[in-house]
């Protein structure tokens, strides 16, 4: 079932072109096939060189422009969407229709206390939570896994697994809920982490209403972490571990947050106050978005 969710993930959504050229130019290395001839290149082959590359970087620069989440239009039908239908030149189909279906992303760094806000949140709103942490660790543990040892390695990093697992895992959590209990609202949470997650899921899953960003300073959040660590049988609530996902917080996941609020996606809360506190500054955004 995983297997068959994963593949159909890994095929059904193509990021947007110009966002998809971005990475493979800036990463595709840069080999002819044929070894550098002794000899000096002739000024044509100079300048169709020169050329290509000038078309490149001015691709690179201009896919990268204000880059925000793609835009795509929804399907009606809220159930697992038909066969998709993705030839690399049609946009992909999202599996669930956002008029029907309610995704609020809820992110921040390691140990703002995302998790313990969605406790309070799912119970007063009717959301289903689903963190990706907790679905990734279940995943590690699961008999028979094939994702276990890599999962295993990149939670202890605190690295960032690859995307096609965690959306697989998410997109068939959110169907199960659906079908089995007929919920249709989902707290996301600690997801996405990086911007390729953000936009293969939007295109892919279902687009998010909301972004609820905990906002929270490193040395709160190290705190919180070390005390947690000292029960939570978590491998990454170690120091090495939690300096490691402080910088991947920094570097990959807080400019996912920064293209949400490009789109006015987020609401952000301050973290540091008690939980009860910072709870009634969530309702207040709750209240005005969804009915109870
Ligand atoms: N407002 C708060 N004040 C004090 N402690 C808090 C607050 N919010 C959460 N905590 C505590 O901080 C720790 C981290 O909280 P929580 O697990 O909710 O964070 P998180 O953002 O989900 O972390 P992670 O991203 O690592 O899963 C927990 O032990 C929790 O009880
Ligand atoms: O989208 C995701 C979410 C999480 N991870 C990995 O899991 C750990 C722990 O996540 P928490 O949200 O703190 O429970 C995180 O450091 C990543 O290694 C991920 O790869 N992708």
């Amino acid at each position: 079932m995983f297997r068959t969710l994963l593949q159909r993930t890994a095929i059904r959504g193509t990021p947007r072109t110009s966002l998809k050229q971005a990475i493979p130019i800036a990463r595709r290395p840069f080999t002819t096939g044929k070894p550098p001839s002794s000899g000096s290149p002739s000024i044509p082959a100079m300048l169709a060189v020169a050329s290509m590359g000038f078309a490149a970087y001015w691709t690179l620069v201009k896919s990268r422009e204000g880059q925000t989440m793609p835009r795509r239009q929804q399907k009606a039908d809220p159930q697992p969407a038909a066969a998709p239908s993705n030839n690399n030149e049609e946009p992909p189909v999202p599996a669930f229709s956002a008029d029907k279906v309610t995704v609020v992303f809820v992110l921040g760094g390691p140990g703002a206390g995302k998790g313990t806000q969605c406790d309070r949140l799912k119970n007063d709103y009717d959301f289903v939570h689903l963190s990706a942490g907790d679905l990734l660790r279940e995943e590690q543990n699961r008999e028979g896994s094939k994702y276990g040892d890599l999962i295993k390695h990149y939670i202890k990093e605190g690295l960032i697994v690859p995307m096609e697992v965690t959306i697989a895992l998410l997109e068939q959590a959110m169907r199960e809920s659906m079908e089995k209990d007929n919920k249709y609202r989902f707290l996301v949470d600690g997801f996405p982490r990086k911007m390729d997650q953000a936009i293969k899921f939007e295109e892919s899953v279902v687009s998010s209403k909301l972004v609820l960003y905990f906002e929270c300073p490193e040395q709160v959040m190290l705190e919180r972490l070390l005390k947690r660590g000292e029960n939570s049988g978590r491998t990454d609530d170690n120091i090495e571990s939690i300096k490691k996902r402080f910088r991947v917080f920094k570097d990959t996941s807080f400019p996912v947050i920064e293209a949400f609020e490009k789109e006015n996606k987020v609401k952000t809360v301050s973290c540091v106050k008690p939980v009860d506190e910072v709870y009634q500054e969530v309702r207040v955004i709750f209240d005005k978005m969804f009915e109870q």
